[in-house]
Order: structure tokens, then C-alpha cells, then sequence
């Protein structure tokens, strides 16, 4: 792999722990899927760790697959440069045959802003990232599509659908959300009751870099590096719509 700058390289590693991921479902098949999910998890973190030791050895990195010891790291909060990986995101969707919703989140954190970042979608073929941030359509009115979690979506999203005029599309993953948003498949990801920074860090890096907005629910930015990575809630969506959106969820919550 040759290194060009941190936009390529983020864009290079998550494209690499796809194309592992990939051959790691066809080698294991789908019969045992918690075996499966292990193993994508582990070798995807081994494969960003090894690398990004290798290549900027001077950084640090906070891995959803790491122990907590390394999470809680003190170095990391006095870093001025800090990868933030989620070597396997929408777990869960991974393990399941002919499913396309999950992704490699790869994104750096530089002095209080996410700097560059690219989310690999493997099962489809792309690789969205700040070396090329992606142009999102304009939205034109009427009703739109607001991406949720299969699992887990927010209690407060249905009246908030129904509120706005939108229809609500279940899809896995964060990355793979704020892909959609990005690529015109819905114009609009809520989430809330928990989540962590490597869940959105990457994808919000590219939807920053595109020009989208992302904010926590209540409006307020999204701080990564913190020493609680916990960041549960979250609201990526055309420019066009975020006033509306935000007004209906701050209505919702009176
Ligand atoms: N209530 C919650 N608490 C903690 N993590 C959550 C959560 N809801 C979603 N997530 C995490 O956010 C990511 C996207 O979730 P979803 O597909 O449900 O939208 C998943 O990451 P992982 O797949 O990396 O674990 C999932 O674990
Ligand atoms: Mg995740």
C-alpha cells in the first residue's frame, strides 16, 4: 500500500478490512453466525491496529475492539491525533447471508475536529470518503425517508415521521445510514438511546466533507476523543431539512 496523505490512507485501510471481510463470509460461511462475527470483528481490528501502528506509529487510535484498558488509555486524551475505528460496523447485518448493510469505519481526529475519515461499504462495491466527499442531491419537498435502526430505533421516531411527512426505512449500521443519506437512498438518519463515537465518527467525517449535517439530536456538535466515548444520539440529514427535523424532535421531548 503506498501512503499518500491521511485522507487516502483512511480511504485505503477501511477499503482493505472490507475486501478481508468479504472473503472472511465466503471462507466461514453463515451456518454458525456468532463464530462469524467474531472472527470479522477480531481480524478486521487486527488488521487496522497492525496497520495503522505501522504507518503512523506516532498516532493513537480508540477501536470499538479494543479492551478497555486501551480505551481508557490516558495517552489517547492528551493526543493531538487520534485514529477512531470501527473495525466491523452493523455487526449483526454481517453475519446475515445476502444482507449489504454494514460497514468499515476509518476516521482521524485531529486537536477537537474529525479531520478525514471513509466508511467501506464491502457488500457494496464502495468506499465513501473525505479524499472524495460524495455529492449529496438537493432536496426538492415533500415527502422524504428517514433511515433508522432495524434493532434498536428511537421510541419518539414514528410520531416524529408522521409529524415531519416522512416514511421511516430500516437499514443496519450507522455507516451504512449516513451512507444513504449521502448517496440519495433517504434524506435523513435519527438515532437515539445509545451509540459510541466509532459508530459515527467515520461517516460523520464524510458527511461533514459533503456538506450534509450531522448534529446530536438536541442540535449541539458532536465532540469525539472524550475520555466516555459514549455519544448516544444523533441526526445526519440534507442541509435542507435539518431546521425541520430538529424542531420537530425538540417539540416531541416538550
Ligand atoms: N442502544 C444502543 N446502545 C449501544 N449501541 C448501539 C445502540 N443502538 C445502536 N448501537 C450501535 O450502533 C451501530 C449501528 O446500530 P444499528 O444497526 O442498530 O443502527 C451498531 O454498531 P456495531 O454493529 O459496530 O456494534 C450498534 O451496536
Ligand atoms: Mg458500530
Amino acid at each position: 500500500m503506498t501512503i499518500r496523505d491521511d485522507h487516502s490512507l483512511a480511504a485505503d485501510l477501511a477499503t482493505e478490512a472490507g475486501e478481508r471481510l468479504l472473503r472472511i463470509r465466503e471462507r466461514t460461511g453463515f451456518g454458525d453466525s456468532s463464530a462469524l462475527r467474531a472472527e470479522g470483528d477480531r481480524a478486521s481490528h487486527v488488521f487496522l491496529m497492525e496497520s495503522l501502528a505501522r504507518l503512523r506509529p506516532s498516532d493513537s487510535v480508540l477501536s470499538e475492539e479494543a479492551t478497555r484498558e486501551e480505551r481508557l488509555d490516558p495517552r489517547r486524551l492528551g493526543a493531538s491525533r487520534v485514529w477512531i475505528v470501527d473495525p466491523l460496523d452493523g455487526t449483526r447485518e454481517f453475519s446475515e447471508e445476502g444482507r449489504s448493510d454494514w460497514a468499515v469505519h476509518v476516521a482521524l481526529w485531529e486537536g477537537g475536529t474529525l479531520t478525514a475519515g471513509a466508511v467501506a461499504l464491502p457488500a457494496q462495491g464502495r468506499t465513501l470518503t473525505t479524499a472524495q466527499p460524495p455529492k449529496p442531491p438537493s432536496f426538492d419537498g415533500g415527502r422524504f425517508r428517514i433511515a433508522v435502526s432495524r434493532t434498536r430505533p428511537p421510541e419518539f421516531v414514528q410520531r416524529l415521521a408522521y409529524l415531519v411527512g416522512a416514511d421511516l426505512v430500516p437499514i443496519g449500521s450507522a455507516g451504512a445510514k449516513i451512507s444513504a443519506v449521502l448517496t440519495g437512498e433517504v434524506e435523513a438518519y435519527v438515532h437515539a438511546g445509545g451509540q459510541y463515537e466509532w459508530d459515527s465518527a467515520a461517516p460523520v467525517a464524510v458527511a461533514q466533507a459533503a456538506g450534509a449535517h450531522a448534529s446530536r439530536i438536541d442540535g449541539s456538535e458532536l465532540t469525539y476523543n472524550q475520555a466516555d466515548p459514549s455519544l448516544p444520539d444523533i441526526l445526519v440529514s440534507l442541509p435542507e431539512l435539518a431546521t425541520s427535523l430538529l424542531s420537530g424532535i425538540r417539540d416531541l421531548h416538550r
